[in-house]
């Protein structure tokens, strides 16, 4: 086994009762990688989550972790750790004896427990906090106090549900850095669950994208940004503009459309964030149907002949009035290339 497969799901099918919410997924996790697992709601991220924390059982395949299959393994006995959106701390105890509580469940004590709840909270940087209680905390701190908890028990996997979504806007930029940075000293192999791209654009070494129980993309922050391959994933990292193709002409609601440039080969669609439509020029024109300014840029509504297009440009560019109609074009060599087209 290399440390590209040290969580290794194979083939594995999540039910619930005849419902079958994750079919057949096969996915290998790089010890040390910090993972995200990104999708609209429902499509099955938290329950991969419970399955490899061993919070249900799969109805079929098997979770490999550092070699030993662990697909019966009961929760308490995997080398798995969760931290949930709930900081689910214990409102009775301080930061020191929260974090400590797992460790002296185990028979940890004395100086060895010390050091190790001491570590932990070093780690997440709350030392200065050890005899505070939860509510004596903001939310991230909170945050913080549940990760050092997870943290000190060691575990092979460290799941994260959602751990941002509960902190106001401000604490989970901070929290965003300090996970990456707690993950990266630690080197403890982290996933964490997510249904906000930027987060996951920001955070991880790799997102796994999912739809509907099943794997729609997996790939660095680059790829996924850059490089969708479908039409879902290219509409949910911003590419606002998404058509499939028919041969080399671009599918609308009204037809088919020739391009001013030939589309790769094996293209089944293409797609282009607003920023990449060229605005003022080209073979097509469009009327403004709606116009909104975004500090750097503004982005204009088009109603076209294609459908409606969205299209971005400068702030700094004289603005285009309500009503009027512009030449744009949609330039094949910015577009991205979509290898399948789900719902087009
Ligand atoms: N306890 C349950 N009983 C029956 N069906 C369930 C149960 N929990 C989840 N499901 C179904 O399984 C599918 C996957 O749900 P899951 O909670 O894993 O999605 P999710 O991606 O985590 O969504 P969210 O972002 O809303 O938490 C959905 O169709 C959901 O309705």
């Amino acid at each position: 086994m290399s440390d590209a497969r040290f969580l290794c799901l194979e083939k594995l099918t999540l039910s619930y009762g005849k419902n079958v919410a994750v079919p057949e997924m096969n996915l290998d996790i790089g010890k040390g990688e910090l993972v995200a697992l990104l999708g609209p709601s429902g499509c099955g991220k938290t329950t991969t989550m419970r399955a490899i924390a061993g919070l249900m059982e799969p109805s079929s395949g098997a979770i490999i972790l550092d070699r030993v299959d662990i697909t019966r393994t009961p929760a308490n006995k995997r080398p798995v750790g969760l931290v949930f959106q709930s900081y689910a701390l214990f409102p009775h105890l301080n930061v020191y004896e929260n974090v400590a509580f797992g460790l002296k469940l185990m028979g940890i004590r004395g100086k060895k427990l010390d050091d190790k709840v001491q570590e932990g909270l070093r780690t997440v940087g709350l030392s200065k906090f050890a005899t505070r209680k939860p509510a004596e905390l903001s939310g991230g701190q909170q945050q913080r106090v549940s990760l050092a908890r997870s943290m000190v028990m060691e575990p092979k996997v460290l799941l994260l549900d959602e751990p941002l979504s509960n902190l106001d806007a401000r604490l989970r930029l901070e929290m965003r850095t300090e996970l990456q940075r707690v993950q990266k000293e630690s080197g403890v192999t982290m996933i964490f669950v997510t249904h906000d791209q930027v987060e996951a654009l920001a955070m991880a070494d790799r997102i796994i994208v999912m739809l509907d129980g099943h794997i729609e993309q997996i790939g660095t922050p680059e790829d996924i940004y850059n490089r969708p391959v479908s039409d879902f994933v290219a509409d949910f990292v911003g590419f606002e503009n998404v058509f499939a193709l028919e041969g080399r002409k671009l599918k609308t609601p009204t037809g088919t459309v020739e391009l001013s440039d030939t589309p790769p080969r094996d293209a089944k669609g293409l797609a282009w964030r607003p920023s990449m439509v060229t605005l003022g020029d080209g073979p097509f024109e469009g009327t403004i149907r709606g116009t909104s300014f975004a500090g750097g840029t503004r982005e204009y509504l088009l109603d076209t002949p294609l459908g409606p297009i969205k299209a971005e440009c400068d702030a700094s560019l004289p603005a285009h009035e309500f009503g009027s109609v512009l030449k744009f074009d949609l330039p094949v060599t910015k577009a991205a290339s979509l290898s399948r087209v789900g719902s087009l």
